[in-house]
């Protein structure tokens, strides 16, 4: 029995670490895990392909939970490829675990038998009982399994609002890596009169404005550059630190996005533009 699903990674508008409150957008790059379901296996062995020594609980979690619900807790092996990196703050293990749920869903051939809503809540179960996140980062998650913008409430998974933007999107990448488990999270508490006026502003559908005012907070509360975001203002619709860092994104028009590429790609890094992406995590 084999399964294979891709999942979008995505960028940040609202950070949850404040209140609770999240929102994030898919963009265009990837992560595919492919499934092998044995009956006989003694447990899921997963592997992330760029990287032999990664943590593979979440993933193997994942395969197991949908095994035991839809399954008959059939164990196998789970393998990740993945275009974005790791703790670089574009959700990476929101999208593994989403594309890990929808192929092993897809193995045992039960992909219609459960909402992609709920099949992401499965995904932010696993992480949360794996420890890779702080709120389960439904937010995040939600982005990546349906596609679009959405606005949750992480604390009890509800979504709040999905939407659907069709931006160019600028991010940079710095080489370090931060790791969300690891983030500051009273020093995020700090900021929650500002985070809740992004998610009021989000909830009024001001994507743009909501994420830079959630740059500006946010960098000052997990001691990132504001730079990037004062350079950007001008010219893009909205501009933030995406999750716990390092990575910036940037969402506006084409060309304006390809002038500041030059300005952010004197940074160390990977400066790259993108899209947002709407359609979510598919089966492949
Ligand atoms: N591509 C992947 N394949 C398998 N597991 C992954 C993958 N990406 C992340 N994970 C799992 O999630 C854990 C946390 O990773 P990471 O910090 O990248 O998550 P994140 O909260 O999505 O952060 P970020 O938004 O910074 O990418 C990793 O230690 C790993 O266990
Ligand atoms: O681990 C978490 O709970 C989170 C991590 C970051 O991606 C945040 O942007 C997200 O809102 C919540």
């Amino acid at each position: 029995m084999e399964g294979q699903a891709v999942a979008p990674a995505a960028g940040t508008v609202l950070n949850a670490l404040a209140n609770g409150k999240g929102s994030a957008f898919a963009i265009d790059e990837y992560t595919t895990a492919t499934v092998e379901l044995d009956a006989g296996a003694d447990g899921v062995t997963g592997e992330v392909a760029e990287d032999p020594d990664a943590d593979t609980e979440l993933i193997e979690r994942c395969v197991a939970a949908v095994t035991d619900r839809f399954g008959d807790g059939e164990g196998g092996w789970v393998r990740t490829e993945s275009e974005v990196p790791m703790a670089s703050g574009l959700k990476s293990s929101s999208a593994a675990a989403n594309a890990t749920v929808l192929a092993t869903l897809d193995a045992l051939d039960a992909a219609e038998e459960i909402s992609r809503e709920d099949a992401c809540r499965i995904g932010v179960q696993a992480a949360r009982d794996a420890g890779v996140t702080v709120t389960g980062a439904f937010d995040d998650a939600s982005a990546s399994m349906l596609g679009g913008v959405t606005v949750t409430d992480n604390a009890d998974d509800e979504l709040l609002a999905r939407e659907e933007r069709d931006w160019a999107v600028l991010v940079w990448t710095p080489p370090e890596r931060s790791f969300s488990a690891d983030a500051d999270v009273d020093s995020c508490k700090r900021v929650a009169p500002m985070a809740d006026l992004v998610a009021d502003l989000a909830l009024d559908g001001a994507f743009g404005r909501a994420m830079t005012v959630n740059g500006l907070a946010f960098c000052a509360a997990l001691d990132f550059p504001t730079d990037p975001v004062v350079e950007a203002m001008p010219v893009v619709h909205g501009v933030s630190l995406s999750g716990t860092g390092p990575s910036f994104t940037a969402v506006g028009d084409r060309e304006a996005l390809e002038a500041l590429r030059d300005r952010w790609s004197d940074r160390e890094g990977r400066t790259w533009l993108t899209t947002t992406q709407t359609e979510g995590t598919r089966i492949s």
